[in-house]
């Protein structure tokens, strides 16, 4: 079994690029499937997420070449409409499917999606939107069936904004009879990017990122070509390590204002922040302060930073609180850090954490993606070795995380 093996106490230096994000290029290698002509998709990241969607186009007909960081998809021979329920269950954004699939070919049949087990993660906002947009939808054996002649445009409003409900829905939409209006939704720049995807292809949207998006359908989309915003998570997981390192790191290529709330948070521990353009520095030479965090739909904090900014937070003075306020079973992370020598209290959805002068390596597992993130950061603050198992979870998506470290000066090395 593969794990991490990191030995703590090396502050981060230097410079890093960060690549295209996992939760944009899932959505959009999704929606190919509805265009008439090749997409070429560039900056998508290598990730085990991503082979598993082009395992899935692959499946059902479409022709999906890399080159070099770009994906050239040709989708106009998908004679399939039913995702293997293997495949489904490799990852939740294989959910994504329905919508397009649906629109495009009238009918989809899926199985319950997989993805991380930090919650219940029902899909019942998807299968309500679809019925809203006129598809039957029949559930049986594990399996949903989703047809329709044609969709037809609706008025649906979600119960909570929901950044996979939002999605597909709109995916769903933009090939419609007539117009959509969909309230409540979620504003993550992710959305924005699958929406300037689609109007790329032809698609008439307005609102995205916004809390009310209005799609009028189309009957014809074709190919473009598309770079994925870079991953916001990624790079606040890397500004995150930095600042639990107490080292001095600098970010290329992001979106300062998809960072908006994480900033703010490492501001307020005492970490210093700058931010020029598409570059965002992080030094970390002062003490830090414990903070309250409330993980929020965008902008508010992520849910996805939750777990690495605990790692950071177990060793700054004073008592942090974080309420996990978006999934109900995201603390996974919290036995292992104590393994650590964290000193962390759960009492549902609040975590209370007690600073405490150091951590010490363990053994421990990771049993999500951003848990992993999050036992990476602690050992790389640790005292000793830390060895990390569990690493499937970690290359759903972060790429080659290990060597992106090593580069900004950690120790860290991945063995059998
Ligand atoms: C591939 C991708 O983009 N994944 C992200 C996406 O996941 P995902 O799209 O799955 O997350 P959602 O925004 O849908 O989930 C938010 C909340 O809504 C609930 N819910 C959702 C759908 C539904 O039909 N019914 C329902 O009750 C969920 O259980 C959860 O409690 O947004 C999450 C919230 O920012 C992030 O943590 C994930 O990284
Ligand atoms: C929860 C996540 O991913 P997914 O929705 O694909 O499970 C994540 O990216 O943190």
């Amino acid at each position: 079994m593969e794990a991490f093996e990191v030995t703590g106490g090396r502050p981060l230096h230097g410079t890093t690029m960060i690549y295209g994000a996992k939760n944009a290029a899932l959505p959009i290698l999704a929606a190919t499937v509805m265009a008439e002509d090749v997409c070429v998709i560039e900056g998508v990241p290598r990730l085990q997420d991503v082979r598993v969607m082009v395992e899935i186009l692959r499946t059902l007909g479409a022709t999906v070449d890399w080159q070099e960081d770009r994906l050239v998809i040709d989708p106009s021979h998908i004679h399939s409409t039913d995702v293997p329920s293997d495949l489904m269950r490799q990852m939740r954004s294989s959910i994504f499917l329905m919508g397009p699939l649906l629109a495009r070919f009238g009918e989809v049949r899926v199985s319950r999606p997989g993805g991380c087990v930090i919650g219940q993660r029902p899909i019942d906002y998807h299968l309500r939107g679809m019925k809203e947009l006129g598809a039957k939808v029949e559930e049986a054996h594990g399996y949903v069936r989703c047809s329709a002649n044609r969709l037809y445009g609706g008025h649906i409003s979600l119960d909570f904004p929901s950044v996979g409900a939002t999605e597909n829905l709109m995916m769903a939409a933009a090939y419609a009879d007539g117009t959509t209006v969909l309230e409540n939704v979620a504003r993550e720049p992710e959305i924005v990017d699958l929406a300037v995807f689609l109007q790329k292809c032809g698609a008439k949207i307005e609102g995205a990122g916004e809390d009310r998006i209005v799609i009028t359908g189309v009957h014809h989309l074709g190919g473009a070509t598309h770079r994925i915003i870079p991953d916001r998570i990624v790079a606040g997981t890397i500004m995150i390590a930095a600042a639990a390192t107490e080292g001095d790191v600098t970010l290329e290529g992001v979106v300062p204002s998809h960072l908006g709330a994480t900033i703010l948070k490492l501001r307020e521990t005492g970490v210093q922040v700058t931010i020029d353009r598409d570059i965002i520095r992080v030094n970390s030479m002062s003490p830090r302060r414990a903070v309250d965090i409330r993980t929020a739909p965008f902008p508010g904090f992520p849910t996805d930073l939750q777990a690495p900014a605990m790692a950071l937070l177990t060793t700054v003075n004073g008592t942090s609180v974080i309420r996990e306020s978006v999934f109900e079973a995201r603390f996974k992370h919290v036995n292992e850090l104590a393994r650590m020598g964290a000193d962390i209290g759960v009492d549902l959805q609040t975590a209370v954490i007690r600073g405490v002068n150091r951590l010490t390596g363990a053994d421990v597992e990771a049993s999500d993606l951003r848990g992993g993130a999050a036992l990476v950061v602690a050992g790389l603050m640790a005292e000793g070795k830390t060895r990390i198992e569990g690493l499937h979870h970690i290359d759903r998506g972060y790429q080659q995380l290990e060597t992106m470290l090593r580069d900004l000066g950690a120790d860290i090395v991945r063995i059998d």
